[in-house]
């Protein structure tokens, strides 16, 4: 199977995902969540929770086609990892009462690979295409044509000999799931009957989340020990079921199995998890941003250099969910402590700026200075 990234527009050489670090706040699937999400994942719609719009939108879409006895319209849905793509493409077949295809983007290398996929494709079937923006233009293309015209053109023989022989397709839904959205070609993305975005879920959609589950695995919760945990969840069910079971282990060895307000914070504070859901690299990059660079601005490299890690790890690992926390800003002088950051390592924003003002740190290193790691005096608490 190609790890490449053909067709799409990421920056050349660089792998799609990069999660180098194991990380307990980490948005992908580890091998364990695999195994349980299958337990923990909603079976219909009325089970899914959140997404109040989304889900409006694709009932009333699946009932009427439904009522028609056709199949449902192409469904594309985008979001960040572990929001319920998978899930909902799921419970699409249920709800359609049609069997389910899975495959991904980068399982289909060649066109030849997807021929093969929509040709022993049922009539009504649902055929869930995963990554689909880290398919192969070929494949793309030859995609978009049997999404609209239900027929493909296959390739016999090469060079002068070749010959496309049109092959039908009985009528199926296609289900795209992509974390990255505006990689996909108008062409393919326009011939998507209904698109969905799934958005980061709110606090109290993740504690309904986490008693749900806590229910699938019988684990005793209070409502406050659910709060705890569903305001360190980043706004990800998946993060959410995993920390969960991380605090049932503790529950479980340390106190009388239920999961307590005091239980989830004393076993997330374990896991080096704070109560914003920042863990030990996500501090560690803030830590140097505001305590070797008084806040910054400092260049991507240099912050990089300064906590140890990769750029890429920096970029995008660390950042993404410091930027949408408004802790951190990437402007085009460097990367910049918000006010907030300040507030929640515990520490004064420097009298002179440290918000953005381009001030020299503590150290006198303005963007590109030394990279010490930062004096016992300047460290930011660690929690
Ligand atoms: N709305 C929801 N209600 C309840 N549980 C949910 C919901 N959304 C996701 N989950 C749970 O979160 C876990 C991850 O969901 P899922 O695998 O569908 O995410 P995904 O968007 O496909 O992620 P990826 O991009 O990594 O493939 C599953 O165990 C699922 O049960
Ligand atoms: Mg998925």
């Amino acid at each position: 199977m190609s790890q490449n990234d053909i067709g799409s527009e990421t920056a050349p050489g660089r792998p799609a995902t990069i999660e180098p670090v194991y990380r307990l706040v980490g948005a992908g699937a580890d091998g364990e969540d695999r195994t349980v999400e299958a337990a923990l994942r909603p079976m219909d719609l009325d089970e899914f929770i959140g997404q109040e719009r989304v889900r409006e939108q694709l009932n009333l879409m699946l009932r009427a086609a439904r009522a028609r006895g056709a199949t449902a319209d192409h469904v594309l849905l985008s979001g960040a990892p572990g929001l319920g793509k998978t899930t909902l493409s799921m419970i699409i077949a249920a709800e359609m009462d049609a069997p389910l295809r899975i495959t991904s983007g980068p399982a289909i290398e060649h066109a030849g690979d997807l021929a093969a996929v929509l040709s022993s494709l049922t009539g009504g079937e649902v055929l869930f295409l995963d990554e689909i923006h880290r398919m192969s233009r070929p494949a793309e293309e030859m995609l978009y044509m049997a999404m609209e015209d239900f027929r493909v053109d296959v390739v016999v023989g090469t060079g002068l000999g070749a010959t496309a022989i049109p092959l039908e397709l009985p009528p199926f839904t296609l289900v795209g799931a992509t974390t990255r959205a505006g990689l996909l070609v108008p062409p393919l993305r326009d011939r998507f009957g209904f698109t969905a975005h799934l958005e980061f879920y709110a606090p109290a959609e993740l504690e309904r989340v986490i008693h749900r589950s806590a229910r699938l695995l019988d684990v005793a919760i209070e409502p406050e020990g659910a709060a705890e945990i569903a305001g360190r969840s980043r706004g990800t069910p998946r993060i959410a079921n995993r920390l969960l079971r991380r605090v049932r282990d503790y529950a479980q060895v340390k106190a009388d199995g239920v999961v307590t307000r005091e239980v989830a914070s004393a076993a997330l504070a374990v896991y080096e998890i704070d109560g914003r859901g920042l863990d030990r690299l996500d501090r560690t990059v803030l830590g140097a941003l505001l305590g070797l660079f008084g806040g910054g601005p400092v260049g991507l490299s240099t912050l990089a250099v300064a906590v140890g890690e990769e750029r890429e790890t920096v970029e995008e690992v660390a950042e993404p969910f410091l930027v949408r926390e408004g802790l951190l800003a990437r402007t085009p002088r460097g990367r910049v402590a918000t006010p907030a950051a300040w507030a929640h390592l515990g520490l004064a924003p420097l009298p002179q700026g440290g918000s953005g003002t381009g001030q020299q740190g503590p150290f006198g290193t303005g963007p590109g200075g030394p990279a010490a790691s930062p004096s016992p005096r300047q460290r930011p608490p660690r929690r």
